[in-house]
């Protein structure tokens, strides 16, 4: 074919397809919408009867409400590292996050591939305009975004029933990964919060590294254990007790804790509760994927449950002979002192309220475990009791890792010894690995720490001979008469209800 004809063909091919589409507009303006709408229906059904592929179709507006639709932002996020790695053009928003500050998706009209299992499926992005103009909340709602998902008929089964719940679930737990933590405090009634940014982590935490792996696999396992929980018929919650000498990174572990599982921390306040009401409602607000914290819990209530109001009742109220006897205080001379008890924190820790809305850790903090009441630590309420203790020499090699960038010295094996046989917490350690220079000198630091060691050494040694010589003292000191025996409440070991009499009687 010469060029002249060619150019003939293609002149006639325009003018077919132009007249179509005149003859196309004119339909359109003429022919009543119901006919227009039956062509448009009939043409598509012709045209699936030799398209092999089925599509589905996610749209960012659902129904008449106005909210986002969630497997529209799953799937967008989903998509995210897919996108960014195919897509020619793409959209960019800033995030908040230190870690991914730029999130990639891709723009209108781009086509992205992806593979499960074998299969290709292909994702496309797209925009509708309507028309008709309407009131809206959003300016934006005149353009309607979706997401298309293109697969072959024959995948039909595995694509709708595994394969679309895959990419729901990866799309949310990108997405909780990816969010910005909160760290919530109670305001009385109110929970406010900022931005959770505590650097801790499992690596920075100086421990034994056998204990540390323990904790780390328990909360892995927790965090993905929903079946499991549901299977066996309980709250998908866990409780975890830290005690510890104050200064031995009890605050730390919750901070990585959190940062280790992307959680929110909610760091409750009990003394600013007014009373169970009000913690419960404040305990339901509480979102899923959080961890719930009670810093030095016996500082914040005490055994029978009622909160403590000062320094002087703290030495009563270990007495259980005297707190038995204590009258419960009337609400009118006390109508401002919280009425949060045990029982309303038991209640919610693990009664019928625990099971609402997802995953918790609970995390009591405490720095005296004998105080605390066998009721509120028994396994299943506290479900982990992890003790926090002096430095050892392994949680050294951590700190001086962290500090120092030091994996070994000769200095080391003096620090050892007298890491065994001192009690030194690790927060005072690591004050003396700060670096007090610029580039560090290690050899000073480790030498400021042994010095500060032995002199804790010295006091310690001290303390112990002066200890020694008070208990010698009241040893030679003339006996005093013997107080009259009283039967002391928690030497009762049973008691035997008689059926037939009124009378109980001890054993
Ligand atoms: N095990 C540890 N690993 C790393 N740093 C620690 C550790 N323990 C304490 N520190 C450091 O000491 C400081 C105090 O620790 P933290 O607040 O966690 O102690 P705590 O056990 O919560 O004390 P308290 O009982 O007084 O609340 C922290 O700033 C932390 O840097
Ligand atoms: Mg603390």
């Amino acid at each position: 074919m010469n060029k002249s004809a060619m150019g003939d063909l293609l002149a006639q091919l325009g003018s077919i397809l132009a007249s179509i589409m005149f003859v196309w507009a004119i339909i359109q303006q003429y022919f009543p919408y119901n006919i227009r709408n039956f062509i448009d229906k009939y043409s598509q059904r012709f045209l699936t009867l030799f398209y092999p592929y089925i599509q589905i179709t996610f749209n960012e507006f659902t129904g008449e409400r106005f909210k986002r639709s969630e497997a529209y932002s799953a799937i967008e996020t989903y998509l995210g590292t897919t996108s960014s790695m195919q897509a020619k053009r793409l959209k960019a928003d800033v995030t908040k996050n230190n870690t991914q500050p730029l999130s990639l998706s891709m723009d209108d009209h781009e086509e992205v591939a992806d593979n499960f299992n074998g299969v290709k499926v292909y994702w496309s992005s797209g925009k509708n305009i309507l028309k008709t103009q309407s009131f809206s909340f959003y300016p934006t709602t005149d353009e309607k975004r979706y997401y298309k998902l293109t697969f072959h008929k024959r995948y039909r089964e595995l694509m709708v029933r595994d394969y679309l719940n895959h990419v729901l679930k990866e799309g949310r737990e990108i997405k909780v990964k990816n969010r910005l933590r909160k760290l919530y405090t109670n305001n009385g009634a109110q929970w406010s919060h900022v931005v959770f940014e505590h650097p801790a982590s499992f690596q920075t935490l100086a421990m034994d590294p056998v204990k540390k792996q323990e904790i780390i696999d328990d909360l892995t396992t927790f965090s993905n254990a929903e079946e499991f929980y549901n299977r066996i018929g309980r709250a998908w919650k866990r409780g975890y007790l830290l005690f510890g000498p104050p200064g031995t990174g009890k605050s730390t572990m919750i901070a990585a804790m959190a940062n280790f599982l992307s959680y929110d921390i909610y760091d409750l306040e009990l003394t600013a509760v007014k009373d169970n009401t009000e913690l419960r409602r404040l305990l339901i607000e509480t979102s899923s994927k959080s961890i719930i914290v009670i810093e030095d819990i016996d500082c914040s209530m005490d055994l029978t449950g009622q909160r403590k109001k000062g320094k002087e009742e703290d030495e009563e109220t270990t007495d259980p002979a005297k707190k038995a006897a204590k009258p419960p205080p009337s609400p009118e001379n006390d109508s401002k002192a919280s009425k949060v008890t045990l029982s309303g924190l038991l209640n919610f820790v693990d009664g019928l309220w625990s099971a609402c809305g997802g995953d918790r850790i609970i995390v009591f903090t405490t720095n005296h475990i004998e105080k605390l009441d066998p009721a509120l630590i028994r396994r299943g309420r506290m479900d982990k009791h992890i003790e926090l203790s002096y430095c050892g020499f392994e949680a050294f090699r951590v700190l001086a890792r962290n500090y120092l960038y030091l994996e070994d010295h000769v200095l080391f094996d003096e620090i050892r010894r007298l890491l065994e046989e001192t009690q030194m917490t690790p927060a005072d350690v690591a004050e003396n690995l700060m670096p007090k220079t610029s580039p560090a000198d290690v050899e000073a630091c480790l030498r400021s720490l042994i010095g500060e060691l032995e002199k804790v050494k010295r006091e310690e040694k001290q303390k112990k001979i002066e200890e020694e010589e008070e208990e010698r003292k009241k040893k030679d000191a003339p006996a005093t008469v013997p107080a009259p025996e009283t039967v002391k409440i928690d030497e009762i070991k049973e008691v035997k209800v008689i059926e037939n009499g009124s009378n109980g009687s001890v054993v």
